[in-house]
């Protein structure tokens, strides 16, 4: 397959995906199908990873237990977050919906494993963050397929992360890359929420220097 294979309708097409893609944090609680579900798992294997490592470790959160312990991780970090602010960027961050953990029908931890043997450490040798770069390479991927079937994404990182590989009980040597909230999403809009919400806004231009 060739460039000039890909139209100018799918590359329009292309840059609306990547347009709409939205951190979602307020989902219904309907069940996702597993096969659409394992169609955009599958885009992991599609992803670029150092060396070929493909360090990627994904757990699924479905027990009770693991789903209850998660929940209390990131509601104790994020009250640890608000102490961090004052005054009118305290009580903005009050406002802050910033999971979907206690709706999302989907939940995985996804991790990077710090010691894999696969690629043989080519390429990670002197940058060995690599490996997590990587694994956040495919959760961009499996981001912009699960929007292409309709479905949301909300990255969740404000979490004690050595607290999540204990409550998961995976390997030291594993480090967590983020917490997903995976489902259908109440509403989808052109704008990031934190934009909307008076948080922050989105750069107009990339600022490139040369040197
Ligand atoms: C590495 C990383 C970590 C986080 C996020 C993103 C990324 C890339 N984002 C989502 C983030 O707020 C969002 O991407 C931006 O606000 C831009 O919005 P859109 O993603 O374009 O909708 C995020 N959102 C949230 O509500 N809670 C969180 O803990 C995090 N953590």
């Amino acid at each position: 397959m060739q460039d000039q294979d890909f139209t100018d309708d799918f590359r329009t097409q292309f840059e609306l995906l990547m347009r709409l893609r939205r951190d979602v944090r307020r989902f219904r609680t309907d069940p996702v199908d597993e096969a659409v579900l394992t169609r955009c798992l599958d885009t992991f294997r599609l992803a670029p990873s150092v060396g070929l490592s493909e360090p990627w470790r994904v757990i699924r959160v479905e027990s009770e237990a693991a789903r209850a312990a998660a929940l209390e991780n990131f509601q104790h970090a994020n009250e640890k977050a608000l102490a961090g602010y004052s005054g009118d960027k305290a009580l903005k961050y009050s406002r802050l919906k910033l999971s979907g953990m206690q709706e999302a029908p989907v939940q995985l931890a996804v991790f990077s494993d710090e010691t894999t043997n696969k690629g043989l450490g080519l390429g990670a040798g002197t940058m060995p963050e690599m490996r997590r770069y990587s694994v956040v390479a495919a959760i961009t991927l499996f981001w912009l397929a699960l929007r292409a079937e309709g479905l949301g994404l909300g990255w969740v990182s404000i979490l004690d992360p050595e607290q999540m590989k204990r409550d998961l009980a995976v390997p030291d040597d594993w480090s967590l890359v983020g917490y997903y909230c995976v489902g259908w999403p109440e509403e989808m809009s052109e704008r990031p929420e934190l934009e909307r919400a008076g948080w922050e806004q989105r750069s107009a231009r990339l600022h490139i220097e040369t040197r």
